[in-house]
């Protein structure tokens, strides 16, 4: 219920809005490579209610697949169609680019897009490995252009309070992090990316939100370059279609850290559920949780992936068992006073992008939100152990 009313909520402000908005004079202009399926949500919707970015150019493999998206979304005749996303990237009126191919074409077309000059919004998982992170970082730091990981979860006033009570202090140090992140049956049909290994797929790719949630809840940003991970266990259901791919997995490891208490990390992600009974699929089972075990507290954070559409935040304190509940869906302790309440994490993360490149553009330093090249080449090192533990090739390879 709470999902229907938020659905309902973010649909009449982004109408709302779109009607009254007035672009600025000078906007940021973006681009996309690839006519993906994603798009609208993560980020042509975003942009339809931000002043100061708009959506110039669409690239496919066929300029008809792009030029379909253009129509589809009423983009308008000064957003032009192109046939290869090389095209696109030789256009000097693209400033920056937003990347959702398939996680093995990550890395090749960030760095392709930093070194035509472009700022970029890349899609999660980061790349195929780390070592494809590492040449991404690499990239953006040879080129002065920025890359961000689009993990969206973390631009969200809800998570920003979640991570604000760890850090506080109050109820002492990380010690355990559990996630589960669980897509219900049809989301992932036969021919998906998410299943086919030499586009980089897999359970531990695709929901790599899970690794995310627990470098990120169980380790501050400065410590987390430093941290050693440990991988206990990997156990992967493997896909009928495809040996190398994990269509579920569940995880346990360690993350260590000098002078704190190791945070014992567990995951469990599925990306086609197993039949109700053998026979009856699972369209009701959607998932995603984080449980962080703090030295005093417990701090459960339900619906960390998509929180504008119902999340709670609810802290246990140990001793005397107290229980507080909270929901955030505006400002928050990193924004200050920023958003509307149904904006969605894609909406925040654009907000933070559009920022951040003025900034660089401007030589000032950007404060808002972020997630670090560090921090994307560390989930993808983890990602890399992962599946080195479950006997499953590194993707990439
Ligand atoms: N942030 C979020 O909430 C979400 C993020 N994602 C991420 O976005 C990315 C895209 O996912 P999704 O939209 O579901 O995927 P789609 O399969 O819908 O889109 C992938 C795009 O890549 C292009 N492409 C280029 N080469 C290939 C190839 N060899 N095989 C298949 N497609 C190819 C496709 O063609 P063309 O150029 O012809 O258009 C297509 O537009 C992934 O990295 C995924 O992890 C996905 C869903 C949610
Ligand atoms: O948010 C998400 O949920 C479903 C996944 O398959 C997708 O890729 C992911 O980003």
């Amino acid at each position: 219920m709470a999902f229907l009313v938020n659905a309902y909520n973010w649909w009449q402000g982004v109408n709302q809005v779109k009607a009254e908005l007035k672009k600025d004079e000078k906007t940021f202009r973006f681009g996309i490579l690839g006519a993906a399926r994603i798009n609208y949500m993560a980020f042509i919707d975003p942009v339809q209610t931000h002043p100061g970015a708009t959506i110039v150019a669409i690239a496919a493999r066929e300029k008809k697949r792009a030029q379909g998206q253009i129509d589809s979304y009423s983009l308008g005749t000064e957003c032009k169609a192109y046939g290869s996303y090389a095209e696109l990237l030789a256009n000097p009126d693209v400033d920056a680019v937003y990347i959702p191919l398939p996680n093995g074409l990550h890395c090749e077309w960030t760095v392709k897009a930093l070194e035509a000059g472009k700022h970029v919004l890349l899609e999660k998982p980061f790349t195929s490995n780390a070592e494809q992170a590492r040449q991404v970082r690499d990239a953006a730091e040879r080129t002065g252009k920025v890359a961000l990981e689009a993990y969206h979860w973390r631009f969200h006033p809800a998570t920003h309070t979640v991570k604000s009570i760890i850090e506080s202090g109050k109820y002492g140090y990380p010690t355990a992090v559990s996630v589960s992140m669980i897509l219900p049956a049809g989301i992932v049909g036969k021919g998906d990316i998410r299943l086919k290994y030499d586009v980089g797929g897999g359970s531990a790719m695709d929901l790599s939100y899970q690794f995310s949630a627990c470098t990120h809840l169980g380790c501050r940003p400065s410590d987390l370059p430093k941290s050693t991970i440990r991988v206990l266990e990997a156990v992967p259901r493997i896909n009928a279609q495809d040996s190398k791919i994990d269509e579920a997995l569940t995880t346990n490891f360690v993350i260590e850290q000098e002078g704190k208490p190791a945070v014992k990390c567990r995951t469990q992600g599925s990306l086609v559920p197993l039949p109700f009974l053998g026979f009856i699929p699972r369209f009701w089972n959607f998932q995603t949780s984080v449980e962080v075990e703090l030295e005093k507290a417990k701090v459960e954070y339900q619906g960390f992936v998509l929180p504008t559409f119902g999340h709670k935040i609810i802290v246990t304190e140990k001793e005397s068992g107290k229980k507080t509940t909270e929901k955030v869906y505006v400002d928050g302790p990193v924004w200050g006073k920023r958003g509307q309440p149904w904006w969605t994490t894609y909406r925040y993360q654009l907000e933070a992008f559009v920022e951040a490149v003025r900034a660089k553009e401007s030589g000032e330093k950007y404060k808002g939100p972020w997630v670090g090249l560090d921090e994307s080449e560390k989930v993808m090192s983890t990602i890399d152990l992962v599946y080195e533990k479950a006997g499953l090739p590194r993707r990439g390879l």
